[in-house]
């Protein structure tokens, strides 16, 4: 998946970011935008080690999500009504435009709220058919 398009120095916070060194050594992060609160880190070891907690509490919330989509699978009568194009964008649209607020890039919360939309309509198409016998 191309997240930003032709020209990633502009498009990946809406703003060019500033130039930093080619070489690592001495590397700062000159960019405010950029910052956020998981920013913490002075080695490569520290970065995976937050990113492997943050990936923990995805799995967590993705888990309690794919619990409400299999719920709203009791709320469908046939199979044809399982996905709602109207509120699959209304998702995605909305997780782009929060997106802004929290200084997440927008291409990221495109890409992985159609995802997310996406593996949820098959899961409940899979729970409506275990269920139903998928008329
Ligand atoms: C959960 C629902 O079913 C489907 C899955 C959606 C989702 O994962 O958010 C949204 C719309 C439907 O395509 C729903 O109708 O709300």
């Amino acid at each position: 998946v191309r997240l930003a398009g032709d020209d990633f120095a502009k498009s990946c916070y809406r703003e060019p970011l500033p130039d930093i060194s080619p070489s690592s050594a001495n590397r700062t992060v000159p960019w405010d935008i950029a910052r956020g609160p998981g920013e913490c880190c002075s080695s490569l070891d520290e970065v995976r080690a937050g990113i492997d907690k943050v990936d923990a509490d995805l799995l967590m919330l993705l888990s309690q999500r794919a619990a409400l989509v299999r719920e709203a699978t009791r709320f469908k009568p046939t199979r044809s009504n399982v996905d709602v194009p109207s509120r699959d964008t209304e998702v995605i649209n909305g997780a782009v435009e929060g997106s802004v607020k929290v200084n997440l890039p927008e291409a990221i919360a495109r890409a992985v709220f159609t995802a997310i939309i996406n593996s949820s309509v098959d899961f409940e198409l899979c729970i409506f058919d275990a269920f139903n016998g998928g008329f």
